[in-house]
């Protein structure tokens, strides 16, 4: 289409872990026009802890925002075409503010930040219940995952946070409504597939729960309003260059992915390679609540219509373990040479890695388990292990499409797959051949924010999405693995997988282990590492001489 004045353009802030985008799409058929993209600080003050600075995320919304909108010329098109905006996001993250000055009183606790951990054990223990004890209000077992955690630990040791909730000054948000209320200024809401990762939500009315909020000693009043992933929010009012331009989707960026894959029918799946590993599950207008590991969220819910749920399998470790062989071990320059690397050999040599490096997630959940690579002989090579650590991705996804079948009877023909890691193709086609149905991996350069801009249109209803009206014209375009392995071969190297899984489970002797990791940590970055390997070296050497 050319560009004219009435072009219709969209324009998604997509607010990830690791870095903050704009991209803008063009209507009707969702072709990506232009983006810009800006890192994020990673700030991990201690083993476990990843904060972000909150006001690092608004500057790089508005200088992302800013950039992109500065190309559109080069497209033929100016702002005036962007006819509406969606914000897509990480999810879980913490943000809690003064409502008054408006200014953080901490840096956003991350997602995958462990340091309430031990805070699961002592709920439990306090309130007498076991970990799933929520999971049919909320969806959720009592994880450090969660956002309820994270804001009980805030109120607990940061004394601004404790001043403001005891002069009712104190907001909550996930990373969307903490952009919401900057760019709309005052306005405190979320939408429902945000709000159902705070393990504060009730998944059948959408409110927030009071027996969750009890529960978690969280005061309802700091919780942002409840909204649907696809409506009218409001006029964005902040001076910026964004400002005049009215928001119309909130989407949790894993959502976003599923229907940025248009999996809008009951039993569609997409599994979305990063750091991490996501795979979610349409199961419907009903939630199904899992007794396999998996955890039940709100997946959209476009304005007034019913909300659709899915059931999600989460993986902490997917790419970072490559990165973990690329960084720790040296045995690659770049974790996209795991491809030609893990070719060099037919299999991994009956080798298996478990990277349990925080413990283990979906459908394990076993937080006291630690890394293990089984099977080594003196034959293997870095070859076998590089593999192997492309395959451990790939029997997780597989034990999440096992504990999906046990749990809502979803027999999956095919699973959609996207992110950075999904480039690999010797990837791909192991995920075939180790869950034995075809892989398709979409083409588009970004699932995320096409879904959240395939919300915001919905939002404004510029599109139609019911299955028997397709008047819109998103395409996915995708190539497909096609599994090349027999039943039998495919058993035989799941139930190795789980023996591997097995010798995994409970490292960390509580307490004991956890000292001694932050001793080697706190001992390691107080002195110079070369110095204490001198004197560690002449210490020992002494012993021998006046032994
Ligand atoms: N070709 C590849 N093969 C294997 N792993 C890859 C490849 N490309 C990227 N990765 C892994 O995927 C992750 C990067 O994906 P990215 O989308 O940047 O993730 P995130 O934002 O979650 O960090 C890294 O952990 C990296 O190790
Ligand atoms: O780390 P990201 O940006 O891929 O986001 C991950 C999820 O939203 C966490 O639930």
């Amino acid at each position: 289409m050319s560009a004219t004045e009435q072009t219709k353009l969209i324009g998604v802030i997509d607010a990830g872990s690791n870095s903050v985008k704009f991209v803008i799409y063009q209507i009707p058929n969702f072709n990506q026009v232009c983006a810009h993209e800006i890192d994020i600080k990673q700030i991990s003050p201690k083993e476990g802890f990843l904060e972000h600075d909150p006001e690092e995320i608004i500057s790089a919304v508005r200088e992302s925002a800013k950039v992109a909108l500065h190309l559109l010329p080069n497209y033929g098109f100016t702002k005036d075409n962007i006819y509406t905006i969606g914000i897509t996001n990480q999810r879980e993250t913490t943000v809690l503010w003064n409502k008054k000055t408006g200014k953080p009183l901490y840096n956003a606790i991350v997602w995958k930040d462990t340091r309430t951990t031990s805070s699961v054990d002592e709920i439990m223990e306090k309130l007498s219940v076991d970990q799933d004890h929520f999971r049919e209000i909320s969806g959720l077992p009592i994880s450090s995952f969660g956002s309820a955690l994270k804001i009980r630990w805030l109120k607990r040791f940061v004394p601004q946070v404790r001043d403001a909730c005891r002069d009712g000054l104190c907001l909550f948000g996930t990373v969307d409504t903490w952009i919401i209320w900057n760019l709309i200024r005052g306005l405190h809401i979320t939408d429902c597939t945000n709000a159902s990762r705070t393990l504060l939500m009730n998944l059948q009315t959408l409110n927030w729960d009071p027996q969750l909020c009890l529960a978690f000693s969280i005061d309802e009043k700091i919780l942002p309003e409840i909204r649907s992933s696809s409506e009218v929010y409001g006029k964005i009012n902040d001076n910026s260059d964004l400002d005049g331009l009215i928001i119309s989707s909130i989407i949790g960026n894993q959502q976003a992915s599923l229907v940025g894959q248009l999996c809008f029918k009951t039993g569609q799946a997409k599994s979305t390679y990063r750091s991490g590993c996501f795979l979610l599950c349409n199961i419907g207008n009903k939630p199904v609540f899992s007794h396999h590991g998996l955890v039940t969220t709100v997946a959209y819910k476009f304005g007034k219509n019913k909300p659709v749920y899915a059931l999600e399998g989460n993986i902490a470790i997917a790419g970072t373990a490559l990165k973990w062989i690329k960084d720790n071990l040296k045995l690659m320059k770049d974790t996209s040479e795991s491809e030609i690397l893990g070719s060099v050999v037919p299999t991994t040599g009956d080798c298996y890695f478990v990277p349990a490096f925080r413990g283990l997630f979906a459908p394990y959940y076993q937080k006291e388990a630690r890394g293990v690579i089984c099977g080594l002989t003196a034959f293997t090579t870095k070859n076998h292990i590089i593999r192997a650590s492309l395959e451990t991705v790939c029997y997780q996804v597989s034990d999440i499409i096992e504990a999906m079948k046990k749990d809502a009877d979803i027999h999956l023909t095919k699973l959609h797959v996207d992110g950075k890691m999904a480039d690999n193709n010797l990837l791909m086609q192991l995920q075939a051949d180790l869950s034995g149905i075809p892989i398709l991996r979409s083409l588009s350069e970004d699932t995320t924010s096409l879904g959240c801009a395939i919300a915001a249109a919905k939002g404004v209803d510029l599109i139609d999405l019911r299955p028997e009206n397709r008047v819109y014209s998103v395409k996915v375009h995708h190539d497909t693995y096609l599994p090349t392995t027999t039943a039998e071969d495919r058993r035989a190297r799941i139930k190795k997988w789980k023996m591997a899984v097995e010798r995994s489970y409970g490292w960390v002797e509580h307490k004991r282990s956890e000292e001694m990791t932050n001793e080697r940590y706190e001992l390691l970055s107080s002195i110079p590492f070369t110095l204490f390997l001198t004197s560690s070296f002449f210490l020992l050497a002494a012993s021998e001489i006046f032994k």
